[in-house]
Formats: structure tokens, sequence, C-alpha cells
């Protein structure tokens, strides 16, 4: 897969150069190219935001950079022979991130990133892109960060962990929450007891079928407590009628 990401801060993805995706990326699973906004811009001071038309607080980011730069993107894709790029722009306005638009996106094989900042991107920005390329407008919760470049980790480090062979053991990935619709159980290692506290004794049955029905029922009670609104997305017929009872 690969990945564009723009933004005024190409510095702040030195974490994708780090453990599992930094891995990835240097297997050739991943490949992230960061493009900085300013070098697109053409004035000494490399200026990115102005005023906002109609008046109001803060600063909104200029057409004319994001225009080059995403035409420089797309440039790049074609070169690379896709023809047909998703860009994702993250935004408090967007589409919220679930588990599974992260496997649709980690079934693209090219992902470009705006990261917006101050009070966004001109929305011409936006419009241009859609003439040529798929736009997702896509919020990693409903609470305001500075700016894109933190969503875009949380995207794609959601979506890079979905790749073949990125995550050493790809069952972990089918079991963790959210893939089967559920939260995940509690999680229990060494040593058996610590601080007066006792592992669950069937967890150290052995009985493999009876650990599976614990930690199901556990993923079961703790979504229906915490994220009861997931219980009622499952498909019918999800739930066995015990389940449906915890
Ligand atoms: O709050 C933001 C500011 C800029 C870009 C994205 C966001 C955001 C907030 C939640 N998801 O995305």
């Amino acid at each position: 897969m690969h990945v564009d990401i723009v933004s005024i801060f190409p510095e702040y993805f030195r974490p994708l150069e780090l453990s599992l995706i930094g891995k990835a990326r240097a297997r050739g699973v991943l490949d992230v190219h960061l493009w900085d906004l300013r070098d697109f811009t053409h004035d000494p001071h490399r200026t990115v935001d102005d005023t906002p038309y109609g008046g109001g607080p803060g600063m909104v980011m200029r057409p004319e950079p994001w225009g080059e730069t995403l035409d420089a993107v797309r440039a790049e894709a074609a070169r690379l022979g896709v023809d047909a790029p998703l860009l994702i722009v993250p935004t408090p306005a967007g589409e919220l991130l679930t588990q599974r638009a992260a496997e649709r996106y980690a079934a693209e094989p090219w992902l470009a990133f705006a990261c917006g900042r101050y009070e966004g991107i001109d929305e011409r920005v936006l419009l241009d892109a859609r003439r040529h390329m798929r736009v997702e407008e896509v919020s990693i919760g409903d609470y305001v960060l500075a700016g894109g470049e933190a969503a875009t980790l949380v995207i794609v480090e959601a979506v890079a962990r979905l790749l073949p062979g990125v995550v050493g053991n790809q069952a972990s990935v089918l079991d963790d929450s959210h893939a089967q619709g559920l939260l995940e159980g509690p999680a229990y290692t060494k040593p058996a007891v610590w601080r007066g506290l006792e592992v669950p004794e069937v967890l150290l049955s052995g009985n493999h079928a009876a650990i599976a029905r614990w930690r199901r029922e556990q993923a079961i009670r703790r979504t229906a407590v915490r994220r009861p609104e997931l219980l009622d997305a499952l498909p019918p017929g999800s739930l066995t009628p015990h389940e449906e009872a915890l």
C-alpha cells in the first residue's frame, strides 16, 4: 500500500518510522510519502492560511497550495499506475471512523491524507479534489483536535495493522475489539496471583472450549455495559438465546 500525507508539520509523522508500521515500511509492505504543504507556496513567508470570508475567528487554509500539492500527489499516483486514488480528509465534521471503514481502506492500493489546520481547508479544495479523486471526510471521534495530523496517525495505524504481514499473529487481528463487532474482554498473564488478585480459574483450566465460551461471554457483557449500541448493530442471529440473556 502507498500512503501520501499532506501536512504543514511532516515531522509530526516520525511515529510512522517506529514499531509495527516502521517494520512494515522497511519490508516494503507500506510506503509512506510525506508532502509539506509549504513547499507549494510561492511567497517569501510560505503562507498557507488567510482570513475567512464572511468574518469570524481564526484562519482558513488557502486553496492554491492545496490544489498544487494534490495535483502533484495525483500525478505521483498516476506514475505508480493508480488512477482512482482515495483522499481521506480528517475533520470533526466527517463520518465516524469504524473498523469496517479501516478494513475497506486496507483494501485500497493508494491512500492520501489531507491534514487541515486552523479553522479548516477552503471548501473548494475538496470540491476540486472530487473532480479527480474519491474523497472521504472522516472523524475519529466527537472531540476537536488542533489539526488532522493526530487523526491521520490513528487512521494510518488502524489501516496498516490490517495489512498482511504487519501484525505477526493475524489471528489476534481477527479477535480484536470491533473485529467481531464486540469489545474485547479482559486479558491476563503471569503471575496467576498478583497483589492478592487471581486470574479467572477457567483460563488456567486448559479447557479450550470453556475458555472460548468464557471469553465470548466476557466480550458480550462488556459490550452490553459500555457500548450497547454495538450489540444492536450485530447481524440478526449473531448471539445465541443464552448470549442474548447475558
Ligand atoms: O478536530 C480536528 C481538526 C482537524 C482535523 C481533524 C479533526 C478531528 C477531530 C476528530 N476527528 O478529526
